[in-house]
């Protein structure tokens, strides 16, 4: 599903995030993506979404080369990935209904498959008594609820996920892990930037280790560790 061949990327002030990633994951898989602060793990992410250039190597999504993809390509490539945020980046003035059928909207998709979709998506994620609720109105447990139903409402293929739990505490961090683990099981990929420890820990997913721009472990199954 996503292949990255030798990629480096840089910033445009010159500084180089990731130095010759050579990485394979396949349909279906969780991910955790490891690292201390400034490792690079973002910047893996971006590339995946699409949101940083690709200075060297190539990279393949979805069984196309995507390295060089053109920016109105990008849209649709976007189309078949989700992506969550530690801080959720919810629409403030729309409630939970419209923040989830906004990204269906911008698609011209029509209401009445939109509505379906919706309640469908947000009955998953356990919202369906909030629909009409602000973000203000919501916990941040609940907001990153919002966040992930909105990732999921086009039933994408894979979600990219960075630090999905940095902003919550513990009890509701097992909330959204085990959210995550439910669409896993679906068949939805995942790539999942963490520096939870405690959760990389008890749900055994295969993990990265990115230090310094470079892979430096990949552990089916591993712990967080600290010697990464
Ligand atoms: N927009 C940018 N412009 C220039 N350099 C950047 C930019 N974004 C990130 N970097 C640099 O790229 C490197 C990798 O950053 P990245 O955000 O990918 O690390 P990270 O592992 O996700 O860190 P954290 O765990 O703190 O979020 C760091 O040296 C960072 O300073």
């Amino acid at each position: 599903m996503i292949i990255f061949q030798n990629v480096s990327i840089c910033y445009p002030n010159g500084t180089y995030a990731l130095t010759d990633v050579n990485l394979k994951i396949d349909k279906g898989e969780f991910v955790y993506i490891v690292g201390p602060s400034g490792a690079g793990k973002s910047s893996l992410l971006k590339a995946i979404y699409k949101e940083v250039d690709i200075k060297k190597g190539q990279l393949f999504m979805f069984n196309r080369n995507v390295t060089m993809m053109k920016d109105r390509e990008i849209p649709y490539l976007r189309r078949q990935m989700g992506v969550v945020f530690q801080d959720f980046r919810l629409l403030s003035e729309k409630n939970v209904y419209d923040n989830v059928a906004f990204a269906l909207r911008v698609i011209n998709t029509p209401s009445r498959e939109i509505k379906k979709k919706v309640l469908q998506v947000l009955e998953f994620v356990g919202l369906q008594d909030k629909i009409k609720n602000y973000p203000h109105q919501l916990s941040g447990g609940e907001q990153q609820r919002v966040s992930i139903a909105r990732a999921l409402v086009n039933q994408p293929s894979l979600l990219v996920c960075d630090e999905p739990t940095g902003n919550l505490d513990p009890e509701t961090s097992e909330e959204i892990m085990s959210l995550l683990n439910k669409v896993n099981l679906r068949g939805t990929t995942i790539v999942m930037a963490t520096h939870a420890r405690d959760i990389v820990d008890r749900y055994r997913h295969r993990v990265i280790g990115v230090k310094n721009g470079k892979i430096v472990r990949d552990d089916v199954k591993g712990g967080y560790n600290n010697d990464f």
